[in-house]
């Protein structure tokens, strides 16, 4: 009842107004427990961002559930539903996102705004989170003047801003050298395992995938 997240039989097609439904998700179960670390693994297309969109309560199953710890949101509300995403889940995606009008610290500042820190309280919380990967000199750097690793480890702290009790991240070094994407992915794990979260993290990077607690495949609209 405890466990981090809990997918349960999930259905997920898409008919694009044409007879032939393509099928995506075809019943997947995954259990993540708390503060577990999971790879996913699935080849081009195999529905990864369907799975994980589910997962981050932006997209809505066909059929089965979602449940995280031991609530069920699956026939929630969509503000239920917006409210459980901004407090549980950070997502990180393969680009950046960061807001290029805004500076690294204010791109951290932002999500806490929203979500009804005071303004001291979230600049104090995006200096130590900047700081812990390595980038209190950027603080005020905007993304444009900082490299991909660095504006990386920024969405990074973005994510954890509003400290979730889930990360979910889609190919979250794909975007950077084979070199960076190394020590950005070390930084990465290292924020996830000190906060004691639980991840569900999608990368091609089976060396990366190795260094997690578990790996999940996805095949078939199964997860194996
Ligand atoms: N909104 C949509 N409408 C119609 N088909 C979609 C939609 N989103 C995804 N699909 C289809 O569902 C399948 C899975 O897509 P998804 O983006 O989840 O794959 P993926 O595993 O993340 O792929 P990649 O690793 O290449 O990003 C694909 O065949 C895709 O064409």
């Amino acid at each position: 009842m405890n466990d981090a997240l809990h997918l349960s039989g999930i259905e997920k097609g898409y008919n694009l107004g044409r007879p032939n439904e393509i099928r995506v998700l075809n019943g997947a179960d995954l259990t993540l427990a708390r503060g577990e670390v999971c790879a996913l693994v699935a080849p081009s297309g195999a529905g990864k961002s369907t799975l994980l969109h589910i997962a981050g309560l932006l997209d809505t199953p066909d059929a089965g559930r979602v449940t995280m710890a031991g609530d069920d949101l699956t026939g929630q509300s969509d503000r239920a539903r917006t409210r459980a995403r901004r407090q549980r889940i950070g997502f990180i995606y393969q680009f950046h996102h960061l807001l290029p009008e805004f500076t690294a610290a204010e791109n951290i500042v932002l999500p806490q705004l929203a979500n009804g820190t005071s303004a001291a309280d979230a600049r104090a919380r995006a200096e130590d989170l900047l700081g812990r990967v390595g980038l209190s000199h950027r603080l005020d750097h905007r993304p444009a003047e900082m490299s991909g690793g660095e504006q990386q480890r920024t969405a990074f702290c973005r994510a954890l801003a509003n400290a979730p009790s889930l990360l979910l991240a889609d190919e979250p070094t794909g975007n950077l050298d084979p070199g960076t994407s190394d020590t950005v992915f070390e930084t990465l794990m290292a924020l996830v395992r000190e906060t004691g979260m639980s991840a569900l993290i999608a990368t091609h990077n089976l060396a990366l995938a190795a260094r997690m607690d578990r790996t999940m495949r996805l095949e078939g609209g199964l997860l194996v």
